[in-house]
């Protein structure tokens, strides 16, 4: 069973996701994640976001894995944990830059599906309804105002001690939303057979129950 939820950032994908898949047993993965450490490592290893070649490079020598653990998923380049290090401002700013090359993206996608076999899954990203599965038997579009998105980002940043403009935070996702929406290489867009929901009204909790729910009914079995 394949669960896929798409959205722009600050839909609340990684957090109404990583909900879905505890209450129904599944593995949560963030695809995100592993399009941010190559990010970190170009920055640490000062390789340009442009240069797709040397980025190829970098992310055939630096195994990136995503390791599932009760308490969340941890990102690992080699041996190396970045979890925590892959969500600094820094990174946010360049990952839509090097998440646009299509080389880049095949190798991500490859190593996405495999870990879409091997278990039952609610993935979460940009591309995954329409491009790493599109077979997934239920697909979701997250999705909510920019300005809600905005003052999400602007909370949970506040909250871990940022200090942040409201403005300049809705400017970067807009910018961060309009990179991701209009590169050449599956881009973020709605899969013609994704239900839409907007987040800008609900709780985390109700929009988990609306996932829960859709999962429930073409299943049909209401004790997961
Ligand atoms: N329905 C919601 N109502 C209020 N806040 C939400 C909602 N969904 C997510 N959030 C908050 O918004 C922020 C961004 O959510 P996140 O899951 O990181 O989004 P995404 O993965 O789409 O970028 C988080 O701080 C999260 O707690
Ligand atoms: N499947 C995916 C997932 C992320 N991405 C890229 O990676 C970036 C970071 O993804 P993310 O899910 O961590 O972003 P947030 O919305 O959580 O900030 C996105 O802005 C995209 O550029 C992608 O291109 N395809």
């Amino acid at each position: 069973m394949k669960i896929a939820i798409d959205g722009p950032a600050g839909a609340g994908k990684s957090t109404v996701a990583q909900l879905v898949a505890k209450q129904l047993g599944f593995t949560y993965i963030d695809t995100g994640a592993m399009y941010r450490a190559l990010t970190w490592l170009a920055i640490e290893q000062q390789v340009s976001p442009e240069d797709e070649q040397a980025l190829l490079k970098l992310l055939d020598a630096s195994a990136i894995s995503l390791e599932q653990q009760s308490h969340g998923q941890l990102v690992l380049i080699g041996n190396r944990e970045v979890t925590n290090e892959i969500r600094r401002p820094e990174v946010t700013r360049h990952v839509s830059a090097v998440a646009k090359h299509a080389k880049i993206r095949e190798q991500m996608v490859q190593q996405q599906r495999q870990l879409a076999e091997q278990q039952h899954v609610v993935m979460d990203g940009r591309d995954i309804g329409t491009r790493v599965l599109p077979d997934a038997e239920i697909k979701v579009f997250l999705t909510a105002s920019i300005e809600e998105r905005a003052k999400r980002r602007f909370k949970e940043w506040v909250e871990k001690g940022y200090q942040p403009d409201l403005e300049q935070l809705k400017l970067e996702i807009a910018q961060r939303d309009k990179m991701d929406s209009e590169r050449k290489a599956s881009p973020l867009k709605c899969a013609d057979d994704a239900v839409v929901l907007d987040t800008s009204g609900l709780s985390i909790e109700q929009a988990v129950e609306k996932i829960v729910d859709l999962y429930r009914k073409q299943t049909d079995s209401p004790h997961p």
